[in-house]
Formats: C-alpha cells, structure tokens, sequence
C-alpha cells in the first residue's frame, strides 16, 4: 500500500507521515512548500515539489508509485485571512482539490481521506456538536472547505472512490518524540502564538474579543493533540481498506476551553507570565466549536492517548524550544 500525503510538508500532514512510516506504510509527499518546509519531509518518505491541483502530476505520481489512498491535506488554513481573500481560498482549497479527486477517480484510486474542519458548521446552535448538525460557514475557509466535502461525496456516488472527510476541531500540540511540530513562525494558531510570547518571541498575546457569550467572555475551541489526530487518520485508512463505508467523521475530545484558560494553561506549564492584551473580535471566528466526537469512536474504535491540555501546551513548548535551537545553531 503506498499512500500519497498533499502537505506533507506542513504541520498535520508531517504527523500523519510519522504516523504512516511507524506503521510500516510507503510514503509520497506532494507539497508546494508554501508554507511548509523541506526539512519537514521524512526522510523515508518520496518528495514530490508540485501542486496537488497539477491533476498531469498528479496522475504521474500515482502510476509512478501505485498510490492506493489520498490523504489530502494540502490547502489554505488561516480563517481571517480567507474573509481577506475568498477567491485565493477557494481556488487552492476547493478549485485544486477538484483536479486532485478528479486526478484519483481517472486513474482509480480507490480511497481518499480528506481534512475538513468545525469551521464548516459556523456559529452553530447545539453544543457539542454532531456530524448531523446544520453546514452553515461563516468565513470563505469553511465554505471553501465544506465544497470540497460535497465534492467528494459526489464523486463517490458516481465513482468507485470511497472517501472519509475528518472534521478536525483545533489541531495543536507536537509529536513526543520532538520529530515535528508547528514550524511556521508567521502561524495564528493561539497554542502556538502563546507559547511564542512565553519564550520571548512575541512581545505579548492579543486575545480577540472578550464579550462573546461564554463563561468568560472569550471563545471556546475543543483543543486536539496533532498525534491522536493522525492516528484518526490512520485507522480510517483500515477502516476504508477493510470495506467500510464513505463517511464523515468530527475528531476532538468534547469539551472546550476559553481562549482565557488556554492562556493560563501555557503560562502555568511555561513558568512565564507573559503580557496579555484584550484586543477586538477577530473576523470569521465562531462563539463556541466544541465536538461531539462519539461517531468516531464508535466506528473506527478511536481512543485519545494525549487528550490533556497541559500534555498538548507542553508537546508545543518542546517543539517551539527546539525551533529556536534550529534558528541559534544555523545563526
Ligand atoms: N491546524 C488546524 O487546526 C486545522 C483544523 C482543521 C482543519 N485543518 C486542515 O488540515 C490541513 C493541514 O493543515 P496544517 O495546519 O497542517 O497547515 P500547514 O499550512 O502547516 O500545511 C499545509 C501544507 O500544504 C501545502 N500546500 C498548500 N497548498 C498546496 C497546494 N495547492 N499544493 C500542494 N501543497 C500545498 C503547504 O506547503 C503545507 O506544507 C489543511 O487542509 C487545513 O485546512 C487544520
Ligand atoms: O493570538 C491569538 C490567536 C487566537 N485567538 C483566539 O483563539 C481562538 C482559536 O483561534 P485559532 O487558534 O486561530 O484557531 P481557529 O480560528 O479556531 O481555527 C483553527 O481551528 C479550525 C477548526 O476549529 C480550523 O478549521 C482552522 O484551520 C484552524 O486555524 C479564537 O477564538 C481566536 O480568536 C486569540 O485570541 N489570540
């Protein structure tokens, strides 16, 4: 079985190439390190540098090495940044994905997995939420993402292609052996930015919008440790293999912490009291994403190992230590 990661480069897909490798798979990376990084690519896997919307390179690679699953994770991730710009959104997020899932069905491979995100439920009403929830997106991310959903579901009706899109809640922490990480020093994500402030690196955390209707005032967001996510991956690849049905999936662990909490989470496992500025509301950014993720364990048996907060701030803090060892040793 060889499977074709788009993004392994990049911070998920880098995990679920270690995930991949530990369990003895074969590996292709198609990446356009746009914001991924060449050091990041295991060494045991092929690198492809290309476009996953490239649909001749792609049908290329997956004759060349007899790619048998997509797990596409290649795309555009940052919310406010796609209410910036929804066209640049949606072209490398739906319009690209489009020429990869036509790219599998032309040459038949039989299974895809697809990352798509909370972000395709918007604000919604019930808390947590079911994969049965309305779709209702409030930023160009999510909408874009939520195409390629129904894209794909499509496309396995009228093709012999089963696939399963993972609606990850917010991905965060590192793999614990330090192998990968978060590396983008421009990254949005709160874990990583607090842990930057915590060491220095930023002058202080901004927190977007205090007077949302929560218990403190600041968003909730159901945190998820980056390697029980890919080994989601990983078992719905057998669970595909094994005859199972196109299905979608949430992975989170079902309970949400503010954006207060997650600050003194990073403060309390870091030692560092680093400044804290109470800043606007960010655009695109829903109340409460909070996962109802029984369907998951029920159909692929998927058990967190890592599920603890402070276990997922001290994984980035290890890798954010080693990032900046990386930048003094090529100084
Ligand atoms: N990080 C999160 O919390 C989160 C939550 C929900 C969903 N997701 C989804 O997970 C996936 C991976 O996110 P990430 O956090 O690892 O982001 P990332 O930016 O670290 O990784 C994306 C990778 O895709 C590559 N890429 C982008 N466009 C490409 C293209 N057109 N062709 C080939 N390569 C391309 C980038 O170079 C990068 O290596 C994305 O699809 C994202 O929407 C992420
Ligand atoms: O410096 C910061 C960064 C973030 N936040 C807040 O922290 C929360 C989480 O934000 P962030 O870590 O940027 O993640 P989200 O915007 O929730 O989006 C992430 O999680 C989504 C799924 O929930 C994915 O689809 C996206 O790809 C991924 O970026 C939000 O309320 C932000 O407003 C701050 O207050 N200050």
């Amino acid at each position: 079985m060889t499977v074709l990661v788009t993004g392994g480069a990049g911070y998920i897909g880098s995990h679920m190439v270690l995930a991949l490798r530990d369990a003895g798979r074969n590996v292709v990376v198609l990446d356009n390190l746009s914001t991924g990084f060449r050091w990041a690519v295991h060494p045991e896997a092929v690198f492809v540098e290309g476009d996953c919307g490239d649909e001749d390179l792609v049908g290329r690679v997956i004759r060349e090495h007899g790619v048998d699953a997509i797990v596409h994770f290649a795309g555009s991730i940052v919310v406010p940044d796609s209410v910036v710009d929804p066209l640049g959104y949606y072209l490398n997020n739906t319009v690209r994905s489009r020429a990869l899932i036509a790219a599998a069905v032309a040459n038949g491979v039989p299974r895809f997995l697809f990352s798509s995100t909370a972000a395709v439920y918007g604000d919604a009403k019930e808390s947590p939420i079911a994969e049965s929830a309305p779709l209702d997106p409030v930023s160009p991310y999510g909408t874009s993402k939520l195409m390629t959903e129904l894209m794909l579901r499509d496309t396995a009706r009228a093709h012999p292609l089963k696939y399963v899109a993972l609606r990850y809640f917010n991905v965060a922490g590192a793999d614990p052996a330090g192998r990968s990480g978060q590396s983008s020093p421009r990254a949005t994500h709160l874990i990583k930015v607090a842990t930057q402030a915590a060491l220095g690196e930023r002058t202080h955390l901004d927190v977007f919008g205090t007077d949302y209707p929560t218990p403190d005032g600041t968003c909730l967001r159901d945190y998820i440790h980056v390697t029980d996510l890919a080994r989601a991956h990983v078992l719905a690849l057998d669970y595909l293999a094994a005859g199972g049905a196109s299905a979608v999936f949430n992975c989170g662990y079902g309970r949400g912490y503010s954006v207060l909490q997650v600050i003194e989470a990073v403060k309390r496992v870091s030692g560092v009291d680093f400044p804290v500025n109470h800043a606007p509301r960010r655009a695109g950014d829903p109340a409460a994403l909070v996962a109802d993720a029984s369907r998951i364990r029920e159909v692929l048996g998927w058990r967190p190992e890592l599920d603890d907060l402070d276990t997922i701030v001290a994984h980035a803090l290890a890798w954010e230590r080693s990032l900046a060892a990386r930048r003094r040793a090529a100084e």
